[in-house]
């Protein structure tokens, strides 16, 4: 049985090939995102995110991630317009971030890493379920957010207050009436190309849609991602850091951005 995927050099994405060729696939995620070889399409349109506090659950450490899962039965947390057509609900958010402020984001902007990068989970409701949708090419549409040291983040602490019930790998806890668009930054312009989950199945499924402007972090605050672990209670304890897949081959995927 092969042992499961993660981040560590054993296991990490250097090794996901073996079991996910895609891994090697044409529209893979993350990408190095150049401003300069950005086109400007007049096309797109602004992001038109609607989200309800009511339907945030939980929140769960997977083990990859911490995760927060919402209610996903109606139309009542939704991303519309953008580079998108129709109505994509909000399933989860999660985040990756880095052992150390130098690194942590996935995507990165002319080689600069943040430390850390929020990403928002959408699926398209022209399939029947997420879990159909995961696997079609317009399937999914992840919003990415970088995260970048300056104030603290009165939101985000929010989340970060719930980290003590969920340390360990495969602890939830119930996570309720939290709004996800007050982590999104003041201006949403932003660059958007086709790609793919960045942990396995890898799946080519995702419309990328990553905000130009970061929202703060303070330093204590990114010291609390990384009292998360890896591992479960009773394991050796292993600190939940440098969850995030390097930048990918764009091979030739073009960029676009919805500002001049
Ligand atoms: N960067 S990314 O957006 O590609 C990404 C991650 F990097 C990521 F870490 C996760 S995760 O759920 O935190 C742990 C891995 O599944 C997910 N979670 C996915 C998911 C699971 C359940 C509900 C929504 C999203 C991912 O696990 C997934 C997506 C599609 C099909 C199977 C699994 C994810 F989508
Ligand atoms: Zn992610």
């Amino acid at each position: 049985m092969a042992h499961a995927w993660g981040y560590a050099a054993n296991n990490g994405p250097d090794k996901w090939a073996a079991n996910f060729p895609i891994a090697d696939g044409p529209r893979q995620s993350p990408i190095d995102i150049v401003p300069g070889g950005a086109s400007y399409d007049s096309v797109l349109k602004p992001l038109k995110l609607k989200y309800d506090p009511s339907n945030c659950l939980e929140i769960l450490n997977n083990g990859h991630s911490f995760q927060v899962t919402f209610a996903d039965d109606s139309d009542s947390s939704t991303l519309r317009d953008g580079p998108i057509s129709g109505v994509y609900r909000l399933k989860q958010f999660h985040f990756h971030w880095g052992a150390s402020d130098d690194k942590g984001s996935e995507h990165t902007v002319a080689g600069t890493k943040y430390p850390a990068e929020l990403h928002l989970v959408h699926w398209n409701t022209k399939y029947p379920s997420f879990g159909e949708a995961a696997s079609k090419p317009d399937g999914l549409a992840v919003v990415g957010v970088f995260l970048k040291i300056g104030d603290a983040n009165a939101s985000l602490q929010k989340v970060l207050d719930a980290f003590d019930d969920i340390r360990a790998k495969g602890k939830q806890s119930s996570f309720a009436g939290f709004d996800p668009s007050t982590l999104l930054p003041g201006c949403l312009d932003y660059w958007t190309y086709d790609g793919s989950l960045t942990t396995p199945p890898l799946l080519e499924s995702v419309t990328w849609i990553v905000c130009k402007e970061p929202i703060s972090v303070s330093c204590e605050q990114m010291a609390k991602f990384r009292s998360l672990l890896f591992s479960a209670e009773g394991e050796p304890e292993c600190c939940m850091v440098d969850n995030y897949r390097p930048p990918q081959p764009l091979k030739g995927r073009p960029v676009r951005a919805s500002f001049q």
